[in-house]
């Protein structure tokens, strides 16, 4: 039996319309101190060997292991090698050198004796036993990296030691791609700020916070804009303005009544819709549509969010993160979805597949963690979902599902 949301597309069909748009950004220049969290947009090859000579891993007597292998326990000392020295010389006959980490093995030198077993007699050190591995306790010219060696290639993501590498392979400066420049626009003359105790049919603009910290934490650049009326000019105005980001996130106006402008006002300004309305429950009314181009760059992604706070969640994890994951790495970007077990039996009834407020239960643990539907009062409880760790899915049906079944888990975080 067709229904009236057959016509609409599913999930899968508008996230491959949204991941089909949302191309990379232009790489730009960074420098090391302001890259961490990017992704490179460049190979990154060293520019030396490393490390640049044979090195002492420890503090002690460089020797030719031969020599003690060979019976002796006692060498003269030859000279000291402090680390950010050479060494002068090859080791002479029976000769160790004083060497300290990190310095340059003399040439012959094919191993460091900790200086702990070690005692020194005059000017000989006396080795206290055993068999000295040839390099033991050297690190080769070259061990780590060879100059022109690939040590980080393009969409690796900047953490604390790839930076360290970089700095270590000489780049002060990294090509990377640029984090998404977001625009969270709240409409409605319904809302009022949160600070202001709502008048009568008023209501707190609770969206664009969580948009705001939801795009933050997806890797966004985000530019909250104050609230827009329900009124052609000052919302063109706002959305106009909203043009000039890479992602435009506009909550509320978008489903079917006569106040619900943001598709119209979005049309005449060149935005070309893309699709209006999902099968997903909550989120339906989600409109998403392309600006036109800026300059050089592609046109502005625009997503209209309907105004429900959860719906407006739901439509965020769903093609909102997506598509601002693959503007800035070319790694693939799909929601954050695992398989997870019900902790308690569930009665799911929709036309649409639904994405269910749930937690993971407290009896269990980690990844294994069985997940709790909550007891959720549609998509304008946000009590509910601060309770929440995801959205568990129940596809559209009428069904009854039992404790231990398996079902696909929306990671909020
Ligand atoms: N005839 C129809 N009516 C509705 C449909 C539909 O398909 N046909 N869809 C319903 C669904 S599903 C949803 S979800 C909502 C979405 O509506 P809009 O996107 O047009 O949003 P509004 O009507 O402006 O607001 C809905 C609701 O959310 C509150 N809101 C809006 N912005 C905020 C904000 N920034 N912070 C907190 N709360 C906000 C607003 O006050 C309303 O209560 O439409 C259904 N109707
Ligand atoms: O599906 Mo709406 O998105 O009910 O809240």
């Amino acid at each position: 039996m067709g229904t009236d949301i057959d016509h609409l597309l599913t999930i899968a069909e508008a996230l491959r319309a949204v991941r089909e748009r949302a191309v990379l950004l232009t790489p730009r220049l960074c420098s090391l101190a302001e890259a961490s969290g990017y992704c490179l947009a460049e190979d990154v090859t060293a520019d030396l060997d490393l490390p640049p000579f044979d090195k002492a891993l420890v503090d002690g007597y460089a020797v030719r292991s031969s020599d003690l292998n060979a019976g002796e326990c006692r060498l003269t000392v030859g000279e000291e090698i402090v680390a950010g020295r050479t060494p002068t010389r090859a080791l002479a006959p029976h000769e160790a050198a004083a060497i300290m980490t990190g310095a340059p093995l003399p040439p012959d030198a094919d191993a460091v004796v900790m200086v702990e077993k070690t005692r020194r007699d005059g000017l000989d050190v006396i080795f206290e036993g055993g068999l000295v591995r040839p390099g033991q306790n050297r690190l080769l010219r070259g061990r780590e990296m060879r100059a022109g060696d690939i040590v980080l290639r393009k969409g690796e993501r900047l953490n604390a030691p790839r930076l360290g590498l970089l700095a270590s392979v000489g780049r002060s400066e990294v090509l990377v791609f640029p984090r998404p420049r977001v625009a969270v626009v709240p409409t409605g003359d319904e809302l009022v700020e949160p600070q202001v105790v709502p008048g009568p049919g008023q209501i707190r603009n609770s969206n664009a916070v969580m948009l705001q910290a939801l795009a933050g934490s997806a890797g966004a650049e985000v530019c909250s804009f104050p609230i827009a009326p329900d009124e052609r000019t000052g919302l063109r105005s706002a959305l106009e303005r909203g043009l000039s980001f890479d992602v435009l996130t506009i909550t509320g106006g978008v489903s079917a009544g006569n106040r619900d402008l943001v598709p119209e006002v979005l049309q005449s300004l060149g935005v070309t819709c893309v699709f209006h309305k999902v099968q997903v429950k909550p989120g339906k009314p989600l409109w998403f549509g392309v600006g036109p181009p800026r300059g050089d760059a592609p046109g502005t992604l625009v997503f209209g969010l309907p105004g429900n706070p959860v719906s407006g969640i739901v439509g965020f994890l769903l093609f909102v993160r997506p598509a601002l994951r693959a503007l800035a790495s070319p790694a693939e970007s799909l929601p954050i979805v695992s398989r997870r077990r019900l902790a308690r039996s569930f009665a799911h009834s929709s036309d649409r597949p639904t994405y269910y407020p749930s937690r993971f239960s407290p009896e269990s643990a980690g990844a294994e963690a069985g997940i709790e539907p909550l007891d959720w009062a549609g998509s304008a409880d946000l009590r509910t979902v601060a309770q929440a760790d995801g959205f568990a899915v129940f596809p559209a049906g009428d069904r009854h599902y039992q404790a231990g079944e398996v079902v696909d888990f929306l990671h909020l975080g």
